[in-house]
């Protein structure tokens, strides 16, 4: 598809944007080549037929209740220490590439006796990955520069500072651990007490996740109430499907950020606005299973205008093939231009320490007054 010379603009602008990735699951931004490789390995020894699987792969529009079924096929797949480890390095690159200066990634701790795998040891490949990483994000686009790349020259009050020579910086990477609604209580609260206890490796909350037509809130309340009473942010996919009693309970239980919300009556509307809970928006991922019929229509722009605290994600962007530049372009080609407001704004709703914030502010500061911020 051919891009006018202005779109192409703004594509590149969207590109080159430093941006903050909030709602990621690690087995949902696996590229597609990868899977195939896998699949092939898989179809070598008979375990699997590749045709079957190639076309569930690269089918484009797939329902929510086809997402489940091939992230089952998935974690066939990748349920292995050396390959959670590679997918995670591969997936931070793929962020950093896009300027992602600050990637939250989600991914629930899988237990499989087969491979020898507990839920910590799938934590420690996962965290593994991500100390594998020396991911960069290109930053010659926009001439910012991190303290601990230029402590000499840089004088971090002065954003006009200018770095000439090209510049890379490092992206900050922290983990949620998700807890699968299939799960039970003691499963949903050894999630948490595991997060709890690694979490000074950089793992800095609990995500709520899984197929929403299954499992019941009062199964993951003692957990996620027990996380709460430790002061450990929590994130809850919410209302993905109609449940009003379930998003009732989930306002209540006032979590520290809430995923989609596609389906709000009048109600629990006016809660969610009152409540000022941030929102991780997934248009792409929410419009390809059918949550949203069209991105004109989509929530984003009632809570945009309600002036409610809301952060583009891309969910699964190797499952709805999107990228957080092209979620992006979406939001300034259908709704707003304020990228570089909206994208920074994202800091104030990540789980990181008040450190960290401040480093990712001085860095969209400095990105500020280079980038070319008509966008
Ligand atoms: C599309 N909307 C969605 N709604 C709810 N949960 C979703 C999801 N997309 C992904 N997941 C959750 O993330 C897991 C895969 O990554 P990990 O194996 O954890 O890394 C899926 O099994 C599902 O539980
Ligand atoms: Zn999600």
């Amino acid at each position: 598809m051919m891009l006018e010379a202005g779109e192409e603009r703004l594509v590149r602008a969207c590109q080159r944007l430093p941006k903050v990735e909030l709602h990621a699951h690690l087995n949902g931004c696996i590229r597609p080549s990868l899977l195939l490789e896998l699949a092939e390995e898989r179809d070598i020894v008979g375990q699997l037929s590749l045709s079957d699987f190639k076309d569930v792969i690269l089918k484009e529009d797939r329902s929510l209740e086809e997402c489940f079924k091939l992230f089952a096929l998935i974690h066939i797949l990748t349920t292995d220490h050396g390959i959670i480890t590679r997918i995670t390095k591969e997936v931070i690159e793929d962020f950093a590439s896009e300027s992602v200066v600050y990637l939250e990634l989600r991914t629930t701790p899988k237990h499989n006796e087969k491979v020898g795998m507990s839920k910590r040891s799938y934590v420690e490949a996962v965290l593994a990955g991500i100390r594998a990483t020396d991911a960069a994000f290109p930053l010659e686009s926009f001439f910012a520069c991190e303290e601990k790349i230029c402590a000499s020259s840089a004088t971090m009050e002065t954003p006009n500072h200018r770095c000439d020579e090209k510049k890379i910086g490092r992206i900050h990477v922290r983990l949620l651990l998700s807890i699968d609604r299939r799960e039970s209580v003691e499963g949903a609260m050894e999630t948490v007490r595991l997060a709890w206890e690694m979490r000074h490796l950089g793992i800095v909350g609990i995500d709520l996740s899984g197929d929403p037509c299954i499992g019941d809130w009062k199964t993951f309340l003692p957990a996620l109430t027990w996380a709460k009473e430790q002061g450990f942010p929590v994130a809850l996919h919410c209302a993905e499907v109609p449940n009003p009693t379930e998003v009732e309970a989930m306002l209540a239980f006032r979590p520290d950020r809430l995923g989609h919300v596609c389906f709000l009556e009048d109600s629990e509307w006016s809660k969610l606005l009152t409540s000022g809970i941030p929102v991780e928006v997934c248009l792409t991922s929410n419009i390809r299973t059918n949550r949203v019929q069209s991105i004109e229509v989509h929530h984003f722009s009632a809570l945009y205008n309600a002036n409610h605290p809301v952060v583009i994600c891309t969910d699964d962007p190797g499952i709805f093939s999107t990228t957080i530049s092209r979620e992006y372009f979406l939001i300034a080609s259908h709704f707003v231009p304020e990228l570089l407001h909206l994208s920074k704004k994202a800091i104030d709703f990540t789980f990181a320490d008040e450190k960290l914030k401040k480093t990712l502010l001085r860095l969209f500061d400095q990105a500020e007054y280079v980038l070319d911020c008509n966008l």
